[in-house]
């Protein structure tokens, strides 16, 4: 029965890294990359706007920005999640400042949860995420079968 219900997803050695901080977050993101500069260029990176061009112009790191935050980076992210883009998040959010847009990063943080991404918001979870000896092998993680789900709620609906 769980077996029917779940799909596992294969992912490599390297590893497809988003990367995004809030405002008064991006400074503790930024100065973390440069420390780690060498194990991040590793791996394909990618971020919210001002989050990627920042940490590129520090460490020299290429980083595929998509839109800033406010103006749907989040969802973009959240729908490269969707399609099996990104493998892991370091997500650092600010937990003392309000945000406009609050429900895009409340639902980038549910559907990382929902695909089984491994998310990090703060830094010492990115360290041990980064530590981890599953950066350097394969890695199977397991979501939902969406298809079971779809094909479940149509005989449902009938
Ligand atoms: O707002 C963000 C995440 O919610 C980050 O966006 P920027 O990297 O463009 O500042």
């Amino acid at each position: 029965m769980l077996k029917e219900n779940y799909v596992s997803f294969e992912i490599g050695k390297t590893k497809k890294i988003a990367l995004v901080a809030h405002d008064g977050k991006k400074k503790e993101l930024v100065e973390w990359c440069d420390r780690n500069k060498e194990e991040l260029s590793k791996h394909f990176l990618c971020g919210t706007g001002t989050t990627a061009r920042l940490i590129t112009e520090r460490t020299g790191l290429p980083v595929k920005g998509y839109n800033s935050g406010p103006l749907g980076g989040d969802q973009q992210i959240g729908a490269k999640i969707v399609e099996g883009q990104i493998d892991f998040m370091i997500f650092l959010w600010d937990p003392l400042e309000a945000q406009p847009h609050d429900p895009d990063v409340k639902a980038l943080l549910r559907i990382a949860v929902v695909y089984d991404i491994p998310i990090a918001n703060n830094l010492a979870t990115a360290d041990f995420m980064l530590h981890s000896q599953y950066m350097g092998e394969v890695y199977s993680r397991k979501v939902e079968n969406f298809n079971k789900t779809i094909q479940d709620r149509v005989e449902k609906m009938k």
